[in-house]
């Protein structure tokens, strides 16, 4: 019996020599090359049997086990409790009302009937309520969104470099209506609230957005003055700016929120009140039985949306709203009777810090949820593009679109890229479980960054993907029936709440300034960022003339090479930008020179989380203890590296990092490696593990696709 360590090594002998053969083979069918190899998938693959190339071979169930990581039971539920209550699924066509509707009967079912609790998920073991919000999300996207306002965990404040051209101090984001209660206020909060939170006696919201402010938090505008005399503080909506805007929850549901206002002091001084910056203050907004908007509030619907309109996103301006002393969320500063701020931490940065790590869960989940869009998606579009055939060799078989190489360049890349992804957001969810439970400090450093980054990178590339697919499926993509429309449209605005992702990257790219900085000062890189040690000193040496040119598929294939290249480029972009930022500063001032470099700053806090994202991928590749369920994954590894590289080669070849004759290599690579992975795109996809009920477009059904589809419309 072979360990997995010998399997491991005769598989890595035998791998290469397959290759090699497998090439040859296709060189030695003279003038038809990449054109047979992909416009006759089929037959080429025969061939390559005969000629005794074997084609990956790959377990689905062993894989589909890797992947699916220890809460797969309470996403069963889900699905099977929709699956017996169809009534409750959401229908392709639904008006915005009845939507909204659904959508609170779909969330009181799985509370009160199906007896899920994921608030005490959230509490207890964070990877379940992610792997549940991954299930309810592919229900609807909308019901994600609407169980996330309710529940969530997430408050995250997302300190700006001074230097950014959006604000001059810190902002939060985030959300949401349970999740604030418990992280900001107090026990005497957890102990009114919890109960009526968890089974949805409180439907509540989140009310930070404002009309005029969303990202800067700090220029909102709604105050919280306390009045001595009787004990409370009066919520005021100054002007039409500070309206609350996009409060989820709002238009229909909320009976309380969670409002974000400035408190003010009364003083003794000539302006007679002190701005102690924003607090939340838990705001009745209607009556819990008779779901009357209460006085001195004022209601309104933000309308119909892009996406998500399950949701009832609403406006709210309050009229010197009274609420008790106790309404403060007072876990971070307090008001004592007589008027007395007290707070153990001084300064309104300490208190936004001490919050981080308690309160990402937001970006965390929004990362984790884009995955499994993703998925939904990719899983659609190369079913289909398996089953859909067009065109062929004379007097042959149609082929099927999939063959075609310009198909594999869409798909293939990006289903290399979803699993990339998978293990990233896994990892940021363990690395945030680890989080609450430990409260290191470097730990809640690194997950604060590695949150903001993977979710603006993954969300935005979802986000680019749904059109990629849509298209990829030609004309029946555009049915609304098989979905890209509905996700595309229901995913867009992930880019944006929960932190703007323009913003979020900026985040990342002054961290690493700051950790940048504090290395030459004698400081340590926190855990994700080790790497930049080791990259920074050989990004200082020139290239390698030799290396530069290396171009066997053994060196192009092998992980050091890969992470080598991603490291490197981010400790290019890393050092060159320090240098233009100081430089600038001198005539811009540090806001204008961090303006002055914006688009480097994005593009090296993308290249971390790239390098972030293969450095999990390696892991998970290493780690997997299945033999064919490695390959498969090395196979796939491979692809999304050199893509990447692929796709920056410019950076490369400008800095002679890759010569000529080594860029070419790359790209002939990586087509080969996309044919591959088309071969095995049906057991890859089969292991997202998604049922026909979950991904429910026709187009995408396992067996009679095409019956299905026409059933549909009414054959
Ligand atoms: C459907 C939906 C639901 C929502 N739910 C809630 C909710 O429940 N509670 C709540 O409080 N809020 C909610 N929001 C608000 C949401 O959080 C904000 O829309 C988000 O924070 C972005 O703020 P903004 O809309 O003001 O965009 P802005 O900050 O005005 O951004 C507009 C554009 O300017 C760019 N930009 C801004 N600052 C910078 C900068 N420094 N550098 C470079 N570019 C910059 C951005 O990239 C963006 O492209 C919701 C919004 C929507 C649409």
């Amino acid at each position: 019996m072979q360990t997995p360590d010998q399997d491991r090594t005769a598989e890595d002998q035998f791998q290469p020599i397959a290759r090699r053969i497998e090439r040859l083979a296709l060189h030695l069918s003279p003038g038809r090359g990449m054109a047979l190899l992909s416009g006759a998938g089929e037959q080429l693959r025969m061939v390559e049997c005969v000629r005794g190339v074997p084609r990956l071979s790959v377990e689905t169930a062993a894989l589909s086990e890797y992947m699916r990581g220890k809460h797969r039971d309470i996403q069963q539920r889900v699905f099977e409790y929709f699956s017996a209550r169809p009534e409750l699924q959401t229908p392709i066509e639904i008006s915005k009302d009845d939507h909204r509707e659904l959508c609170m009967r779909q969330l009181h079912g799985l509370v009160r009937e199906a007896g899920i609790r994921p608030f005490r998920y959230l509490l207890e073991d964070p990877a379940k309520y992610f792997a549940f919000l991954e299930a309810v999300g592919s229900v609807d996207l909308s019901l994600g969104i609407k169980t996330g306002v309710q529940y969530r965990f997430t408050l995250v404040f997302v300190p700006v470099p001074k230097a950014s051209a959006s604000s001059d101090s810190e902002r939060m984001k985030g959300s949401l209506w349970g999740g604030s209660v418990i992280n900001l206020g107090t026990k005497k909060h957890k102990d009114k609230y919890f109960d009526g939170i968890d089974n949805l006696e409180y439907p509540g919201c989140f009310a930070m957005t404002e009309l005029h402010h969303g990202s800067n938090v700090q220029g909102l505008q709604t105050t919280a003055t306390f009045d001595p005399i009787t004990d409370e503080f009066i919520i005021n909506t100054p002007n039409d700016g500070a309206i609350k805007w996009w409060i989820g929850n709002a238009a229909v549901h909320g009976k309380l929120a969670t409002v974000f206002a400035k408190l003010m002091l009364p003083t003794h001084n000539v302006k007679g009140v002190s701005d102690m910056g924003v607090h939340a203050f838990i705001v009745p907004i209607r009556d819990l039985k008779t779901n009357e908007t209460l006085p001195g509030i004022e209601i309104h619907d933000c309308g119909h949306k892009v996406g998500l309109n399950g949701v009832d996103n609403g406006a709210l301006r309050f009229r010197s709203v009274r609420i008790p002393r106790e309404n403060l969320l007072n876990r971070f500063g307090d008001v004592s009777r007589d008027g007395k701020y007290t707070s153990s931490l001084p300064t309104i940065n300490k208190r936004f810090a001490a919050t981080l790590g308690e309160l990402v869960g937001g970006r965390v989940g929004l990362a984790y949820s884009s995955v499994s869009v993703l998925k939904l998606a990719g899983t659609i579009a190369i079913r289909y593009s398996l089953l859909r055939q067009q065109f062929g060799p004379p007097k042959q078989a149609e082929v099927s679109i999939l063959d075609y190489q310009s198909h594999q360049h869409k798909l293939m890349p990006m289903l290399a890229s979803t699993y990339a992804f998978h293990f990233a957001t896994v990892y940021l969810v363990d690395k945030y479980s680890e989080m609450k439970k430990t409260h290191d400090e470097q730990l809640v450093a690194d997950v604060h960054a590695l949150s903001a980054g993977l979710k603006a990178y993954v969300t935005s590339y979802t986000a680019k993907s749904l059109s990629i697919c849509r298209e990829a499926c030609g004309g029946h993509g555009y049915a609304a029936v098989n979905r890209f429309g509905i996700l595309r449209n229901d995913h867009d605005i992930f880019q944006t709440f929960e932190g703007d992702n323009t913003v979020l990257l900026q985040q990342v790219a002054g961290d690493l300034l700051k950790q940048y900085k504090e290395k030459f000062q004698g400081g340590t890189f926190t855990v994700t960022w080790n790497y930049l040690k080791e990259s920074m000193n050989t990004y200082l040496s020139q290239p390698n003339p030799v290396t530069a040119r290396w171009e066997s598929e053994d060196h192009l294939r092998d992980p050091k090479f890969q992470l080598d290249a991603f490291r490197y480029r981010t400790s290019r972009l890393l050092q060159s930008v320090a240098v233009r930022l100081r430089k600038h500063s001198k005539n811009l001032g540090s806001f204008g020179a961090w303006n002055r470099c914006l688009n480097h700053l994005l593009t090296l806090a993308e290249s971390h989380i790239e390098s972030v994202i293969l450095a999990k991928f390696i892991d998970a590749v290493q780690s997997c203890p299945d033999t064919s369920s490695r390959a498969a994954l090395k196979l796939v590894c491979d692809l999304y590296a050199l893509d990447r590289i692929w796709k920056d080669i410019g950076t490369y070849r400008n800095v002679d990092y890759v010569a000529p004759n080594k860029a070419k290599a790359i790209h002939k690579l990586t087509e080969y490696l996309s044919f591959q992975v088309r071969n095995i795109a049906t057991e890859l996809v089969d292991a997202f593990d998604l049922p026909d009920q979950v991904t429910r477009a026709p187009i995408a059904m396992k067996s009679e696709a095409y019956a299905q589809y026409t059933q549909f419309v009414g054959f």
